[in-house]
């Protein structure tokens, strides 16, 4: 195996050039409950859409698609970073603001890719939290950061959904969680059942969120409008 290079995407083995490299990844340690991954290898991959090319009938010698492998796997390596990040990582400054209430951050653009087809899921998430006694936040780009991570995966909807919820619950403690997401499934849209416009909406609520019925309104309230 090459050298290990990094970058804002992750650790990563650049392609050689030399197609062919069987066997398993070193170094694709599991981190935990997290499920963040090692390494990226991107000879592997340009290998795995060069052959895809071919079993679909291309020429992947043809001029336009020369560069298409190491291109996909590029984006691929982008679009899966989460695999390489851990999350802990991301929330890794809270501050205490004595505040109790809820902060709660809207409409957090969302790109993910759904793990049956390999094809995006896109919309919004929706995430907010009561603190814990201390008043104890974070910085709202966090949030949106946690998003990210776990959209950048091979996701369901429900899972990532679930993950970010679990994930502001781990390391913020805070009295309750709620996450909306709302997003288009394109392996809905173009292709099998078409029917493009159709969306899903998730939820995941902990703690006081899940237990009050007076929280979980105030939420919701909130959210009035912006769950469609
Ligand atoms: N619950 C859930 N299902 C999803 C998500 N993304 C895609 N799916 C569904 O996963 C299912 C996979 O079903 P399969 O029957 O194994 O695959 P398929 O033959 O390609 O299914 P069709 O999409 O119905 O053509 C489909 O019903 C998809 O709509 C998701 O985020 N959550
Ligand atoms: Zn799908």
């Amino acid at each position: 195996m090459g050298n290990i290079e990094g970058d804002e995407f992750g650790p990563y083995v650049a392609s050689d050039g030399e197609f062919g490299r069987d066997g398993e990844l070193d170094g694709a340690d599991v981190l935990g409950e997290t499920g963040a991954a090692g390494v990226f290898d991107a000879a592997r991959a340009e290998k795995a859409v060069r052959e895809l090319l071919i079993a679909c009938g291309e020429d992947p010698d043809r001029e336009g698609l020369q560069e298409t492998p190491a291109r996909v796997a590029r984006a691929y390596r982008e679009l899966f970073a989460g695999l390489h990040t851990d999350p802990a990582a991301v929330i890794d400054r809270t501050f205490d603001e004595s505040h109790e209430e809820l902060v709660l951050i809207t409409d957090i653009p969302m790109f993910s890719t759904c793990e049956h087809h390999l094809v995006p899921f896109h919309g919004v998430a929706h995430v907010g939290y009561i603190p814990d006694e201390h008043g104890r936040v974070t910085g709202l780009s966090k949030l949106a950061r946690l998003v990210d991570l776990y959209a950048r995966r091979p996701q369901v909807q429900e899972r990532l959904t679930s993950q970010v919820a679990d994930a502001v619950e781990r390391r913020l403690q805070p009295r309750g969680v709620i996450v909306v997401v709302e997003a288009e499934h394109l392996c809905m849209a173009m292709r099998g059942i078409r029917k493009p416009g159709a969306r899903t909406t998730t939820s995941a609520v902990r703690g006081l969120l899940k237990s009050s019925a007076s929280s979980r309104a105030e939420a919701l309230d909130l959210l009035k409008g912006r769950i469609r």
